[in-house]
């Protein structure tokens, strides 16, 4: 099996894809203390007598932690050092499940939800790894997950099979890391993925998930990502990004020759953006935006699939900007991490009337590109607002480049959008 760069740059002559052939390595886990086993922790295994789901979901009044007073006397870092090498190894255990069927995928692993959104066995275990990881690693704390998927479908009869899948998967990924050694059942496995229906909001602490950003790319075998951030009082204040397929080299003038693929983008509040291979004892090094003030120099990220950005809107605003290079589509928030080591200068995100936007989307993707430098706004200039509950409550579209861009680049959005208005007008 071979990983695929996937990603494709548009010349005159039209959409080109680089399908580059790598060798899928699996991530090993970063260097992290072994978790101290919870009391709840038998809920999940195979010790436990038969449980119901409700019992797996702490009572959050009783919690004994001391939430942290964001922005207040406690240092960001220290604050959530200890969440973020949480999720750095849950992301690593998800991404680890996702290359081992991503590397087997079979058409008929897809699963149709009420959306007809492409669900895969590795979207609902990389959810319930993550969401299972985080428990019991912060074990002493409250937990809240706004995530992309629930467990209806799969407590269909319907879904035995594939759950059992999912159920082994799970396992055999957990079983990878020495800290783990229970057996989780599937009861535990629908339950761990059920912890991700919050509503999020602007109070207390609640982790976004994506389990598998790109679903579409990952079914390709193109990009995707797991995408795990923390919402604070309303704030994203730390995000990690896992792309397995982003290679560790800027793609920067790349359609071949890519070399090793697997970035772990991560972030923390006043910290900075860091990257690091998905290999075992990689060390993160800083990444920055670019610098660039003149558009000539930029290119621009946008979606692989059209139906989720609006190609022809966006070759709009790139040509009023003096944009040259052709965009680059690819899949996912992958497009978030290449931005922030400064692969490409500016993200385009014009999804069509009427879409709105899921925090999971970009939470993660956010705090990588806003602690590199950059600046991501929506389509009037103002700053995305993570509070609202589930949905993005923004004006029509996303962008995301650095701050001496910025200002030029609003402009030209706002010209470009209302040519646009104006043309569907007169139609
Ligand atoms: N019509 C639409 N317009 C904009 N975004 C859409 C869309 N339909 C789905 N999406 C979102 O686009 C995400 C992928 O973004 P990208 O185009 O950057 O790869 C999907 O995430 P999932 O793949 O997690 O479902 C999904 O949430
Ligand atoms: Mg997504």
């Amino acid at each position: 099996m071979a990983a695929r760069l996937g990603l494709t740059t548009v010349s005159s002559l039209g959409p080109r894809k680089a399908l580059l052939s790598l060798p899928v390595r699996l991530p090993s886990l970063l260097s992290i203390p072994a978790p101290r086993y919870p009391s709840h922790r038998h809920f999940y295994t195979s010790l436990s007598p038969p449980i119901s789901p409700l019992q797996l979901v702490r009572d959050l009044s009783q919690s004994q932690v001391t939430m942290s007073t964001s922005g207040s006397d406690h240092s960001p870092i220290s604050t959530y050092e200890k969440e973020l090498a949480a999720a750095k190894k849950a992301a690593c255990l998800a991404a680890r499940l996702c290359q081992s069927v991503q590397a087997e995928i079979l058409q008929s692993d897809v699963q149709s939800k009420a959306d007809k959104s492409p669900v895969t066995v590795a979207d609902y275990g990389s959810q319930a790894i993550v969401s299972f990881v985080l428990d019991m690693e912060l074990s002493s704390g409250p937990f809240s997950m706004v995530a992309e998927e629930d467990s209806a479908d799969l407590r269909k009869d319907s879904s035995k099979e594939i759950l059992s899948r999912i159920t082994d998967l799970v396992n055999d990924t957990l079983s990878t890391d020495p800290s783990f050694c229970n057996v989780i059942l599937s009861e535990g496995i629908l339950s761990a993925i059920d912890k991700g229906t919050s509503e999020g909001g602007s109070s207390g602490r609640h982790w976004v998930l994506d389990p598998i950003d790109g679903t579409k790319g990952f079914l390709r075998g193109d990009q995707y990502a797991i995408a795990l951030a923390l919402l604070d009082e309303g704030k994203v204040v730390l995000g990690v990004l896992a792309c397995p397929n982003l290679p560790v080299a800027s793609i920067q003038h790349t359609t071949q020759n890519v070399g090793e693929s697997g970035c772990l983008f991560s972030a923390i509040v006043g910290n900075g953006a860091w990257m690091q291979s998905l290999d075992e004892g990689s060390s993160p090094t800083k990444v920055q935006v670019t610098s660039t003030a003149d558009p000539v120099d930029a290119s621009f990220f946008e979606s692989f699939e059209a139906a989720h950005s609006l190609h022809d809107l966006t070759s709009n605003i790139a040509k009023k900007l003096g944009v040259k290079a052709p965009p680059v589509r690819i899949d996912s928030q992958a497009k978030y991490g290449a931005l922030a080591r400064g692969d490409g200068a500016i993200y385009l995100r014009f999804p069509h009337k009427g879409y709105r936007e899921k925090i999971w989307d970009h939470a993660a993707g956010y705090i990588v590109v806003t602690e590199a430098g950059g600046v991501v706004t929506d389509a009037a200039g103002n700053d995305l607002d993570f509070s609202k509950g589930r949905y993005l409550d923004l004006d029509t579209g996303i962008m995301a480049t650095n701050k001496k861009l910025m200002p030029s680049l609003l402009v030209a959005v706002q010209e470009s959008i209302k040519e646009q208005q104006q043309s569907a007008s007169l139609l």
